[in-house]
């Protein structure tokens, strides 16, 4: 990765995906996979568009990354039903990286 930014957005979205062990938010979803995910979900948003994001300096804030991370777990939520695996995992993905992504924790280095 070339700018500070997009070393920084490298590490972050690395220690992210280790919190999607089933891979559940690596790819974009299709709607073979999720019926109708196309019409429900207007802003799709994974992990691997994430990254051709930051290869692409499409990201110039934090913020706009922290977005599209909020923007794919609040997709799994609002898609799939509250006690199915993924929506649970998008919950706890979710706050996992919102503690990591808090100034706290990201000023002072790993905790
Ligand atoms: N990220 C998601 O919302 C997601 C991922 C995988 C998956 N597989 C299914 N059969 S439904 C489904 C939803």
């Amino acid at each position: 990765s070339r700018s500070p930014l997009a070393k920084l957005l490298d590490h972050l979205l690395k220690a992210l995906e280790k919190r999607d062990p089933h891979q559940f938010f690596a790819w974009p979803v299709t709607d073979d996979i999720a019926p109708g995910y196309s019409s429900i979900i207007t802003r799709p948003m994974d992990f691997s568009t994430i990254r051709q994001k930051i290869e692409e300096n499409e990201y110039h804030l934090l913020t706009d990354f922290i977005e599209d991370f909020r923007l794919m777990c609040d997709n799994a939520i609002r898609y799939n039903h509250h006690e199915t695996v993924y929506n649970k995992a998008a919950r706890r993905l979710l706050q996992a990286g919102m503690r990591l992504l808090q100034p706290e924790n990201l000023t002072r280095g790993p905790v």
